[in-house]
């Protein structure tokens, strides 16, 4: 199967090779910890996963090398903690446990590595050392910054800026050490109060962008294959992780492919804290809004459009997975094979809105195994028919059935005919109905795959 991505830096689709035809190893940047993640910040968790996904099924679950990182030091998460007076290490250990479990609820696989930035400071140190003795970095006042000067006509490439463009248009920070304005902070110093770690230029701290670089290159080597993240970080923070892996290891090219995420907006500006128009993820699992209605309404618009999160659009895919499920559990479909044209859709640049159209085509043909393996491919079914497809409420005649037969049931325990008894439990558990013996009388809840032949059938053959 060939898998053709849109790479940004030749803003073209290309067919994907990968170097090492055995280990495909991508790279996505992760959140930096301070808080529960947005809506917006899940977009491309899923996008990406749906990547791996794909990677994994085309070239075996273990020859895909997925690494995600944690940015666990950063002045957001300082003044995080000096406004709340709790440890930093608190603070980045509960918000990296929330995050697991937000997005292990939209259904994302756990990358093979999950670097914190603080455990590879002796990596970043060294990468930095490395781009000062090759004249592209200098100390300035306890900092070190990347001369932008030193690789001229390279920076700006991804973005598609020249450095006058950057410097015309961007608010950069012109501090007084800076020999251009342009140029970045690779190490800062710390005061005492703040994080910090010895180093040849003083105790202090990364910056941000030298922290990808250095746990990328750990992890995947000098050249690896595909480089995700949002495009909002597109310009400075890969633009600089470029510059700094090409500068530090010009043997290697970096990654050779760049896949950047379009925004989840509302009304028509991107989601983001600092806009203060966001909501979390958890907020929507807590309103009982289902992680996979979450997956399904982000899987619904191709990565690189923009997407508004609607009411609308999550009762409609509430009720479409409702209905697939539904379907796959009334049959006890076994999985099938994924079908040909989710395979398509998907290797044409992560077409999740066309494989979910072909999902509706399966369902309509009522193909169930191949709709069931089509959809975990998309990273739904992980665990099986969750409980909230359950179908809710019955009819009056349908209560009527499952109260008679639970009668019966109790009937037969009662003269100690315990085989007649479970026949009646398997009966309507075959049905589709979950008994729940409680104190008093039982409840019974419906599952997706109720079928009241099924248990109209176990009502005339109970003697
Ligand atoms: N609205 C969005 N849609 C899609 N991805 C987003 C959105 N906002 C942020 N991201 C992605 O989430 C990750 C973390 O971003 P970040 O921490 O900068 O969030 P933010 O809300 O933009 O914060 P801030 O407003 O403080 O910059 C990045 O990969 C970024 O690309
Ligand atoms: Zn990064």
């Amino acid at each position: 199967m060939t898998i053709k991505l849109h790479n940004t830096k030749s803003r073209k689709k290309e067919v994907f090779a990968p170097i090492d035809p055995d280990t495909v190893r991508m790279y996505v940047c992760g959140p930096t910890v301070y808080d529960r993640a947005h809506l917006g910040n899940a977009r491309p968790v899923v996008v990406f996963d749906v990547l791996y996904r794909l990677l994994r099924h085309t070239y075996g679950a273990d020859h895909v090398t997925y690494v995600r990182n944690f940015t666990d030091v950063d002045d957001k998460i300082n003044a995080r903690a000096a406004e709340s007076g709790r440890a930093i290490g608190e603070i980045t250990e509960e918000t990296i446990q929330w995050f697991l479990d937000d997005m292990g609820a939209l259904g994302v696989l756990e990358p093979n590595h999950m670097p914190r930035a603080t455990q590879y400071i002796p990596q970043m140190v060294a990468m930095i050392e490395d781009l000062i003795a090759k004249g592209h970095a200098y100390e300035a006042e306890g900092h070190v910054l990347f001369a932008v000067d030193s690789w001229r006509e390279q920076y700006g490439k991804l973005s598609g800026r020249s450095v006058d463009d950057m410097i015309a248009g961007a608010r950069v920070e012109v501090a007084p050490y800076k020999k251009n304005p342009m140029d970045f902070v690779l190490w800062k110093p710390s005061t005492p109060d703040l994080p910090g770690w010895g180093s040849p230029w003083g105790r202090g701290r990364p910056g941000w962008h030298i922290e990808c670089s250095a746990m990328a290159h750990e992890l995947l080597g000098e050249s690896f294959d595909i480089h995700g993240g949002g495009n909002d970080l597109m310009f400075p923070h890969h633009e600089n992780e470029i510059a700094q892996s090409c500068c530090a290891h010009p043997e290697g090219d970096f990654a050779r492919v760049w896949m950047h995420n379009e925004m989840l907006q509302v009304e028509g500006k991107k989601m983001s804290k600092s806009l203060g128009n966001f909501f979390t993820v958890r907020d929507l699992l807590e309103q009982g809004v289902p992680g996979e209605v979450i997956r399904f309404v982000f899987l619904s618009t191709h990565y690189r459009k923009p997407m508004d999160w609607t009411v609308e659009k999550a009762r409609e895919a509430e009720v479409t997975l409702r209905k697939w499920y539904r379907q796959i559990g009334l049959a006890e479909a076994g999985t099938g094979k994924v079908h040909p044209q989710v395979e398509l859709e998907l290797s044409n640049d992560l077409n999740t809105h066309g494989a979910l159209t072909e999902c509706h085509v399966l369902s309509n043909s009522n193909d169930v195994t191949t709709l069931r393996a089509s959809m975990r491919v998309l990273g739904f079914l992980e665990n099986g028919i969750p409980d909230w497809a359950m179908v809710p409420g019955f009819s009056d005649a349908e209560t009527g059935l499952v109260r008679y037969l639970l009668q019966e049931r109790e009937h037969a325990r009662r003269k100690k005919d315990f085989e007649r008894a479970d026949r009646i439990r398997d009966g309507m558990a075959r049905a589709g109905v979950v008994v729940k013996d409680t104190v008093g009388e039982p409840e019974f809840e419906k599952t997706a795959r109720f079928d009241v032949n099924l248990l109209d059938e176990l009502w005339g053959n109970t003697p």
